[in-house]
């Protein structure tokens, strides 16, 4: 399954334009306040008819302005999952669960159910009404209740946004899963570059209305010119590492980044692949390898790129391995250092330095 987007829209004082494709898995729609997250999202359930464009949804067309389709968002087929879990107060999880086929006249696909309930981990909760449930158990379910319909396409927007960071930290692992065996597009709009790094396969920035950049989360999250969309204090790569052993006194042992990497423990197995983030704020370079440090990961780096914005830091660009790292140094540091592209150089990153929330499957 998957979803071609092509529209454009007029409002005063805003134009949107964007064109893109969503496969199955997680397509983050990311950018500031204004940028048209939300239009797009409401043009593709159906809730606006942008002013030109088609959506096609695994090959059929749900809008073309100029062949006159509009499909009504009943039609769609679509989920929805907003920051509140709008669940009905007076029913039990199950009934809840069950309440969309019921009321569409279809059966109730049990078989079915019963692996949505479990891949969300909502087996002990089935009896409970959602005001004896968490922020995140309330989401969870809205999530069960929106894949009971098995739409072609889930749209997900801000639907962390209402929870704190332990509730968010809760749910993250069954989004995860949700992304790797749902097997529909999810379009997922998040404010959050920690968890569009976590959960996203690729990633759409907007910007004024229009795609800034889009392609998979390892390329936008490692492109220089994408930090201005990410915020400078949030840029840092995504890269992708293997679980090679846990020691005793509390580190991770991965493969990654051309190199053995340690962090403190990570929840997951021997053998595991995750994806990190290292924020480019935490990464240092040394033009020799250094000796005698305590940070534990350091990574030989190719500079591929050195892009300098407006303020007193440079964004480095670094290839290691076969992964992409970005540092954020000072442009004096740069100057000094005499960095160029093509220099091989040592990127240092301390493991305390990447956080659990940071680490993700
Ligand atoms: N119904 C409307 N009438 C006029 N202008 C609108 C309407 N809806 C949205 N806009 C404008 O379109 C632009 C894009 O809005 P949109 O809600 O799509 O952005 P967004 O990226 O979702 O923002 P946010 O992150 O704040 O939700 C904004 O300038 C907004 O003011």
């Amino acid at each position: 399954m998957s979803i071609e987007v092509q529209i454009s829209h007029h409002f005063q004082g805003f134009d949107l334009d964007v064109a893109f494709h969503a496969p199955a898995g997680v397509t983050a729609l990311f950018g500031p306040s204004g940028a048209g997250k939300t239009t797009i999202i409401q043009s593709v359930a159906g809730l606006l008819t942008p002013d030109e464009g088609q959506i096609t949804m695994s090959g059929r067309k749900v809008l073309d302005r100029a062949a006159g389709i509009n499909l009504s968002p009943q039609k769609r087929n679509i989920g929805y999952v907003f920051q509140e879990a709008r669940l009905f107060p007076h029913l039990s999880v199950s009934r809840n669960l069950s309440y969309g086929p019921k009321a569409r006249g279809q059966a109730v696909d049990h078989g079915y159910q019963e692996q949505i309930v479990t891949m969300l981990g909502l087996d002990h909760l089935q009896d409970r009404r959602p005001q004896a449930l968490s922020g995140g158990e309330k989401q969870r379910v809205a999530l069960a209740r929106a894949l009971l319909a098995k739409p072609e396409v889930l749209l997900l927007d801000e639907p962390l946004a209402a929870l704190d960071a332990a509730r968010k930290e809760e749910i993250l692992p069954y989004l995860e899963r949700l992304r790797d065996h749902a097997q529909v597009p999810i379009l997922y709009v998040s404010h959050s570059v920690s968890e569009v790094a976590r959960l996203a396969n690729h990633v759409i920035l907007l910007r004024d209305g229009k795609v800034a950049k889009a392609g998979p989360v390892e390329e936008v999250f490692s492109d220089t010119s994408a930090a201005a969309v990410l915020g400078l204090r949030e840029s840092g790569a995504v890269l992708r590492a293997r679980v090679t052993a846990h020691h005793e006194d509390g580190l991770t042992e991965l493969s990654g980044a051309g190199t053995k990497l340690h962090l403190p423990h990570v929840m997951a197995s021997v053998g595991d692949d995750v994806r990190l983030r290292i924020k480019a704020s935490d990464v240092m370079l040394s033009l020799n390898r250094p000796d005698g440090i305590s940070a534990l990961n350091v990574m030989e780096a190719r500079i591929e790129d050195i892009h300098a914005g407006q303020g007193p830091g440079v964004l480095v660009r670094l290839a290691c391995g076969d992964a992409h790292v970005l540092a954020r140094i000072t442009q004096r540091s740069a100057k000094t250092m005499a960095l160029a592209k093509g220099q091989t150089v040592f990127a240092i990153v301390k493991s305390v330095s990447v956080a659990q929330a940071d680490v993700g499957t």
